[in-house]
Formats: C-alpha cells, structure tokens, sequence
C-alpha cells in the first residue's frame, strides 16, 4: 500500500465494514458497541502514546500512535466524516501561524 493512498484506502474499508457483521471484524464490532466504546479506545490509545514518549521508546510511539489514528479514522468513519475534511482543515492552515489562528478564532 502506498502511504499517500493509505488513508483513503482505508477509509474505504472503514466505509464497508457498516455493512460487515460484528463477528466477522474488529472495525464492524466497534460499530455494534457505538460511540463510547470508539471514544474509550481513543482514549486508552492517546494515554498509551503519552506513556511511550515519556518513557522515551520511539518505536512504540509510532506503534501507539498507529492505534490512536486508525481509531480517529473509526471516529470519521462512525460520524460520517472522512479524512479529508481533516486534511482539508491542516491545508486551510497551513502557513498560518499558530498565534495568529488562535487570535482570529471566536472567543
Ligand atoms: N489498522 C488497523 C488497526 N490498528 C489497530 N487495530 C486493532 O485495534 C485494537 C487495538 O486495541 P488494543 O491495543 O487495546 O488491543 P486489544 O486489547 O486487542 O483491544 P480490545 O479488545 O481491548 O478493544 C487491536 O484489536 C488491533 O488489532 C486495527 N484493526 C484494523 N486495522 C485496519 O482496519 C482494517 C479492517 O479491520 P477489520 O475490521 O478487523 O477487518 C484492517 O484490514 C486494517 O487495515
């Protein structure tokens, strides 16, 4: 897989497994057992990220954040939301700094 394609190709499957029964896929279940569960997983996989950069072990950072972002995808997926529309709100901006951003927002 292409890593430019893969959230998209992924998103795709995520899309497909609406339609999956609970027991045939991990994605599918997560749907079955709703919201919280998926909002749960986000949290434990967040958690997990912060332990693996404070104990300063790059290669399980990458790994947790792996988790943290395929269950942000379930969320999209879940919300009827897709990838691009948090890639179109990075690309938005981009080249905006971050002070700046945060002054034009409304209070
Ligand atoms: N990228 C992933 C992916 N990353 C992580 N996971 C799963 O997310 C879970 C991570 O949770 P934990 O680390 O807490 O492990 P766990 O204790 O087994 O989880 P729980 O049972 O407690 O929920 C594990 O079950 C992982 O297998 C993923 N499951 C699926 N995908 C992708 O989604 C596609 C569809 O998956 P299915 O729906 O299972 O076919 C797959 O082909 C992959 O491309």
């Amino acid at each position: 897989m292409m890593n430019e394609q893969i959230l998209s190709q992924l998103a795709l499957v995520l899309e497909e497994r609406k339609q999956a029964p609970p027991e045939s896929s991990y994605v599918a279940k997560l749907y079955s057992q709703g919201l919280d569960t998926i909002l749960k997983k986000i949290g434990e996989e967040a958690t997990e990220t912060v332990i693996a950069a404070k104990d300063g072990d790059k290669e399980q950072i990458v790994y947790e954040l792996a988790d943290l972002w395929f269950h942000s995808l379930v969320l999209l997926a879940q919300q009827n939301l897709q990838p691009q529309d948090v890639l179109n709100e990075l690309g938005r901006r981009f080249g905006l700094s971050g002070l700046a951003e945060k002054a034009s927002r409304p209070s």
